[in-house]
């Protein structure tokens, strides 16, 4: 039989083929111990002599081992939970499971609804991008079966990133310079990582360099930034450290229109397309690719084996 012919097999015909009932092959599928070896034996012979490939999506409405991951991002239009699918997608594909991806837009209800159709469908477990106020209860179902990135957690394993210590590398790459005005342009501190901790460490660098703070805070967004870059800027102001990319790229176009090559500007994502419009700013890397790596390989060693549940900081650095 061609590959092409045993793709068409379907479970009714390796039944035909077998001899036994459809019910039977299913049963054989998902390793149910109560078909005799005998008839185990039969039906995987047809299985192996066929070619037979049973879809992932039939095994898991079948309630057996569905090899599929669920993904539950915040926002599908992010750059850096992009870059840590990618991580994600290149562990689990690479150990022969599929993935579903879905989005929560930080919103605890549509994680709830997610995490409930998710258990439905029988994935095998699932990787959620935490945010402020996300809670681990959601995940119950889930236990020893979920990895939460971008949030430290609890009481599930999770993979976060160090919001000081990359705003720490961005100042002091400016303050090594010698530069003493230096603005911030952050994230509302309702969130607690990117806007909380970042703002903290920026205050902290101010604080033991001398330097007058200045800052603003406002939404995760480029045209946030954008808005807000003439509040953070004098005549004295020598360089606007980033909380992200995206808000670097709207501090550096407004800088643009406004032709103070003079201000230099750092973000947080090691993002091609900043380094790319405005070559003259520069990025920290928070390792967002490394860390969906991570929280794969911790799931999969969860799927494995009863893992201990386990919290992994992901490092990030200059990108020269
Ligand atoms: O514009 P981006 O490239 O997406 O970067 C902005 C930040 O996005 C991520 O933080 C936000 O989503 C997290 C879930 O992935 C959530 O926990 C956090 O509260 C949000 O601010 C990412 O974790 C940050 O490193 C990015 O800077």
């Amino acid at each position: 039989m061609t590959p092409k012919q045993a793709q068409k097999l379907t479970i009714l015909d390796i039944a035909k083929l077998a001899g036994v009932g459809k019910s039977t092959v299913s049963r054989v599928l998902t390793h149910d111990p109560r078909v005799k070896p005998a008839t185990r034996e039969k039906v995987e012979q047809v299985i192996r002599e066929s070619g037979y490939v049973p879809s992932k999506s039939a095994q898991s409405m079948r309630g057996g081992n569905s090899r599929v991951i669920g993904i539950l991002v915040s926002r599908l239009d992010s750059p850096s939970e992009n870059k840590a699918v990618r991580g994600i997608l290149e562990v689990i594909y690479a150990a022969d499971y599929d993935a579903v991806i879905m989005e929560s837009q930080f919103c605890t209800d549509k994680t709830r609804e997610h995490i409930a159709v998710l258990e439905k469908r029988n994935v095998d477990g699932v990787i959620v991008f935490g945010f402020s106020g996300f809670d681990c209860a959601i995940l119950d179902s889930f236990t020893q079966r979920a990895v939460v990135i971008a949030v430290d957690t609890d009481s599930v394993s999770s993979v976060s990133y160090d919001n000081k210590g990359m705003i720490s590398l961005a100042m002091a790459q400016f303050t090594g310079k010698g530069l003493k005005h230096i603005s911030y342009m952050g994230v509302d501190p309702a969130d607690r990582t990117t806007g909380q901790l970042r703002l903290d460490a920026y205050l902290e660098a101010c604080a033991q360099q001398h330097i007058e703070p200045c800052y603003q805070t406002g939404e995760l967004s480029y045209d946030s930034a954008y808005t807000l870059t003439d509040a953070v800027l004098s005549t004295q102001t020598q360089a606007i450290v980033c909380a992200s990319d995206t808000l670097a790229m709207g501090v550096a176009k407004r800088l643009q229109e406004l032709n103070r090559t003079d201000v230099l500007v750092s973000g947080v994502g090691a993002t091609d397309l900043l380094q790319f419009m405005f070559p003259n700013t520069f990025s920290v890397d928070p390792g967002y690719f490394d860390a969906g790596q991570r929280a794969a390989d911790l799931l999969l060693q969860h799927l494995r084996q009863s893992a201990d549940v386990t919290h992994l900081v992901q490092r990030s650095c200059l990108p020269f």
